[in-house]
């Protein structure tokens, strides 16, 4: 499928590489690894990439100097880790990454036991290698090792505190964090740690010393125990004296070193193996570049090359895909530019991206108004309790976080926001099924957990228009906490632009008419809804749709239509059965005492794996195909009765 070098081709798993090689044919070992990595991703497209050229040298060196996997290397977000995965017995089925049914595009323990530790969401690594450190210490299995590779994005995550504050405490625990610092988040990396790390890695005089210092104790590490005491005194004295202090690691208990050079592989593998023989909690922290290697991606726009998609190698084209007709826009692209349409009128509006400005479209605004919009790095819950602050104000802020990230804030959207019914309109991008990021990122639980917030408004759009009309709605005058969540990728409307429209609380809409059925959706499943009823009125079938709008408040109004005139009701989302949009709906029925057969149709109770969000969809029976299926179920209809030919598009 995709030629290996000569030498990438001898190693299945790192013994090959520690049992074969030497530390001077690592540079070859690398450069073979990144050109594979390389030629798979070119083509196949789908995936992450400059991350992964950026720890080549890294992830060569680690898993030549550490037994792994006896040595536990955890890879923080792990979007990242393309080169290990090669390495460690997947470089064969490399070419099915993000695949459905393929490898995962994260680190994955069902996946290998080199994965250590499943990942994807960002700043876990610290604190999960600890863990395992202080499992070890306990175990007395002290000769392990436990490595955390986490990026300087990630490491502007609250998280990644909490796990060095504790692992300072832990002082004999065996634990190395590699700081992989190349000024990249997906966007340019924000903050004052960044500017911090920058001090640290151009301050002359500290790093000049630093060296004099580095090659006593690479003198001295030989002897054992004895020398850390040597050294933390020799270091920790001239540190004291050329920086007024430790810096912020060595405050933290942390033997800080570095910065070197990640991309040299031999002095990188040297380091690593000086670093074994010093015990307690060490920082190594590492200079790269992002996509180093492959020029286009060096040269390039990082935040392009984090995922670019299918790419001619040799010229570094980024394929676009040109549709034949006008495509509708991605949600995010509705809300970027809807933001900046509300906030040119209302002054008091102002957005909020936990490190996601790309991704999310909020870099629409910051363009447009860049004092009333902010990126505050990988920090989901200071994002919610910063907007929740701006709104104590009477300021009105859009708070946009990825559905599954903002998992990670659940308490400050209750505690520091509804409790206090303040005003924040929460824009829950990736809302439902995402596709090849996997079941770290569906945004699966939102409606679960957002319906059950008092004063929480929880809403969602079946269209651009829709969206819009509720993100209008949302900036009206003191309308408390509202949620609104919609997919990852492109709605339906390709004319979207449409005046705004004040939406009621609570109220949805009937939008087709029908007898034999209803089928009841929220947000983007409508359209697979509509799709499923104009195909089964090809057998005649006629089925009356409600769009919901709002899963809290839920129309009651229309539920009472639904529940009275109909006695089979099919509910369709794209999210969790249990306790999502379907529960609420025979929670109505319940209540009010009603009798109807109700099908749910949504996220079955188990993790989905990756793939397409039309593959997905369908697995889940949630596409237009498996609402007809549904339907013809439920009216007892022979499944193969249609008069159409082919599938239903989603
Ligand atoms: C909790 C969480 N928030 C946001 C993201 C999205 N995300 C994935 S990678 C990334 C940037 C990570 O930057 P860094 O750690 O420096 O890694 P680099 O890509 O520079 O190697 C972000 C924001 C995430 N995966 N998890
Ligand atoms: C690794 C990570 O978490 C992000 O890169 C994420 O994959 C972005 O997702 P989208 O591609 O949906 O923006
Ligand atoms: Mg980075």
């Amino acid at each position: 499928m995709y030629k290996a070098g000569p030498y990438l081709e001898q190693i299945h798993l790192p013994h090959d590489l520690r049992e074969k090689f030497t530390v001077e044919d690592l540079p070859q070992v690398s450069d073979e690894l990144r050109q594979y990595i390389i030629d798979v991703i070119s083509e196949i497209g789908n995936s992450h990439f400059g991350a992964s050229l950026g720890v080549v040298e890294l992830t060569v060196a680690l898993h030549y100097v550490f037994n792994t996997p006896e040595d536990q290397l955890v890879w923080d977000v792990g979007h990242q880790a393309y080169g290990h995965k090669i390495l460690t017995g997947r470089r064969e089925r490399f070419h099915t990454n993000r695949i459905k049914d393929g490898i995962s595009g994260f680190p994955k323990r069902s996946e290998s036991e080199y994965d250590t530790f499943g990942v994807g969401h960002s700043s876990t690594s610290i604190s999960a290698a600890l863990g395992m450190a202080v499992a070890n210490r306990y175990k007395k299995e002290t000769n392990k090792h436990h490595i955390a590779v986490i990026g300087d994005g990630a490491m502007t995550a609250g998280m990644a505190f909490e796990g060095l504050n504790h692992a300072g405490f832990e002082k004999d625990a065996n634990l190395l964090v590699i700081l992989n610092d190349n000024c990249m988040s997906i966007d340019p990396n924000v903050g004052a740690l960044k500017e911090y790390l920058t001090d640290i890695t151009t301050s002359h005089t500290y790093n000049k010393v630093k060296d004099e210092v580095w090659k006593l104790l690479g003198r001295i590490s030989k002897f054992g125990p004895d020398a850390q005491t040597i050294a933390s005194k020799i270091s920790g004295a001239l540190k004291g004296s050329i920086l007024k202090q430790s810096n912020l690691f060595e405050s933290l208990n942390f033997r800080y070193f570095g910065p070197i050079d990640g991309h040299d592989v031999i002095g990188v593998a040297k380091i690593l193996e000086d670093l074994k023989h010093i015990p307690g909690p060490k920082i190594l922290h590492c200079i790269t570049k992002k996509g180093a290697g492959y020029k286009f991606a060096e040269e390039g726009n990082p935040t392009q090359w984090h995922a670019p998609g299918i790419f001619n190698k040799d010229t570094g084209e980024i394929v676009k895909i040109v549709p034949k007709s006008p495509q509708p826009p991605k949600y995010q692209d509705v809300f970027g530019h809807t933001i900046v349409e509300l906030a040119e009128k209302n002054e008091k509006i102002m957005g909020i991206t936990p490190a996601m400005p790309s991704g999310c479209s909020l870099n629409i605004m910051m363009k447009a108004m860049p004092d009333r919009a902010f990126d505050v790095g990988i920090a989901e819950q200071h994002a919610v309790t910063f907007s929740a602050g701006l709104a104590t104000q009477g300021l009105v802020p859009f708070c946009n976080i990825y559905s599954s990230f903002m998992q990670r804030a659940y308490d400050q959207v209750l505690h520091d926001v509804a409790l206090q019914n303040l005003n924040v309109v929460f824009c829950l991008d990736r809302g439902g099924l995402v596709g090849a990021d996997g079941a770290t990122h569906h945004g699966a639980y939102d409606l679960a957990y957002m319906r059950h917030i008092p004063n929480m408004i929880v809403a969602a759009p079946m269209n651009e228009q829709e969206l819009r009309n509720m993100m209008y709605t949302a900036q009206l005058e003191d309308k408390g906490p509202f949620a609104i969540r919609y997919p990852r990728g492109n709605g339906v409307m390709t004319e979207w632009k449409t005046p705004f429209e004040e939406l009621s609380i609570g109220k949805g809409r009937r939008v087709s008419n029908g007898t034999d059925i209803a089928i009841v959706t929220i947000g983007h499943p409508g359209n697979f809804a509509q799709a499923a009823i104009d195909h089964l009125k090809l057998s005649g079938v006629t089925v009356a749709h409600y769009d919901m709008r709002f899963v809290k408040p839920i129309d009651e109004v229309l539920l009472h239509e639904v529940f009275t005139k109909f006695k089979k009701v099919i509910t369709v989302e794209d999210g969790c059965l249990m306790g999502g949009f379907g529960s609420a709906v025979i929670e109505f029925m319940a209540d009010n005492q009603y009798h109807a057969e109700v099908v749910r149709l949504g996220i079955p109770d188990k993790y989905i794996n990756h793939g397409t969000q039309d593959e997905l969809w369908a697995e889940c029976g949630y596409d237009a195909n498996g609402i007809v299926k549904t339907v013809k179920t439920m009216l007892h209809m022979d499944q193969t009765t249609q008069r159409a030919s082919g599938s239903v598009g989603s």
